[in-house]
């Protein structure tokens, strides 16, 4: 093959997105955001319910129009050349909005017929793990095989990139893993994937680079490691205190000023009633804890210690939880 996506380097921005501005009567739902998306990469879109993710993206589709500010894909302005964007891209749908009472193959040779350069449909849903099912109504397919029936027809025109919008949401954790390979595979045969999830394990695990979103906002975008470690704690520590609540306020604070004071501590809260320590030097701070525990009479509980996350990245920066409203 010679398109276009072969012909240009690999690493080069194929999307760009330049104070992108979305405003519903007051509210403004993005709020001028900018980046860009490289070629080849499996790009994330991470953040809360209603944090602007599917705004944006459908910004970049083509699908809604920006009040302020541009996008191109390939090249191509949104704005003003969205056939030219609408080849080189594919949109994953939602899959409530197939046709139910059509076969796999019906409705993806209708979609097919949509467009002038295409896959062979074999192929394709076979990449999709839907061989088997091409006879089967849309209707009698699990959850998990709708969402990949829906992604393989985002893909029926072999575009450049791939938009899928939370595409894993309500499915179960094996159909989400089968799922994860599939965006991977797409991924290695040089598509460039913008996914959105509110899911940190999801954009850990698949997302060469992050797009941290709060508020229409963009607070961060790094690679997940980097957003990890330049909150410079990597591990973090979690522990409870058995007779907490009899304790006075007074010794609750006492203890988080002592906690800030150990070796190697970052960051430490209190949430809900567990104490979070985050640290660059689990070993030191951890016996320094454990000491003063023993000096100050203090049965701690439920004691764990674990690798920082982007969950931490982003309570870190917002002092909320990506899994809140
Ligand atoms: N057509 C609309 N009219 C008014 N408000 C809207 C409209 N579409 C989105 N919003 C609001 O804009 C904000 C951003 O919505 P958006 O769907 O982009 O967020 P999101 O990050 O994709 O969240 P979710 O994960 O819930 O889909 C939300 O507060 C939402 O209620």
């Amino acid at each position: 093959m010679t398109s276009n996506a072969q012909q240009q380097e690999q690493g080069e921005p194929i999307i760009e997105v330049q104070g992108l501005r979305k405003r519903y009567g007051s509210f403004t739902a993005v709020d001028g955001i900018d980046f860009d998306v490289r070629r080849g990469e499996i790009f994330g879109l991470l953040g809360p319910n209603g944090a602007g993710k599917t705004t944006t993206m459908e910004m970049i589709e083509g699908l809604r129009l920006p009040d302020e500010g541009r996008a191109k894909v390939a090249g191509y302005d949104t704005r003003t050349e969205l056939n030219k964007v609408k080849t080189v891209i594919g949109v994953q749908l939602q899959s409530t909005s197939l046709f139910e009472l059509l076969k796999v193959k019906e409705i993806t040779k209708m979609y097919a017929s949509f467009y002038e350069h295409t896959v062979p449909i074999g192929p394709l849903l076979q990449s999709v793990t839907l061989e088997e099912k091409l006879n089967d109504r849309v209707k009698n397919l699990s959850g998990g095989q709708k969402q990949r029936l829906a992604i393989a027809l985002a893909l029926v025109n072999d575009p450049q990139v791939v938009f899928l919008d939370e595409p894993t949401t309500g499915l179960d954790p094996q159909a989400r893993r089968t799922l994860w390979d599939i965006i991977l595979q797409m991924r290695d045969r040089g598509k460039t994937v913008v996914l959105s999830t509110h899911y940190m394990d999801e954009a850990q695990l698949l997302c060469d680079r992050i797009c941290l979103m709060d508020r229409g906002k963009v607070i961060a975008l790094d690679t997940p490691r980097n957003l990890i470690s330049n909150m410079n704690s990597e591990s973090a520590i979690e522990f409870r205190i058995s007779e907490e609540l009899q304790w006075p306020e007074a010794r609750q604070q006492g203890l988080l000023q002592h906690l800030h004071t150990l070796s190697g501590v970052r960051i430490a809260e209190f949430r809900k009633d567990t104490y979070v320590l985050y640290t660059d030097d689990l070993q030191q701070t951890l016996t320094e804890f454990i000491e003063h525990c023993k000096a100050e009479d203090i049965e701690f509980m439920d004691l764990l210690t674990r690798t920082a996350t982007l969950e931490d990245v982003f309570i870190h920066m917002t002092g909320r939880s990506l899994r809140e409203e």
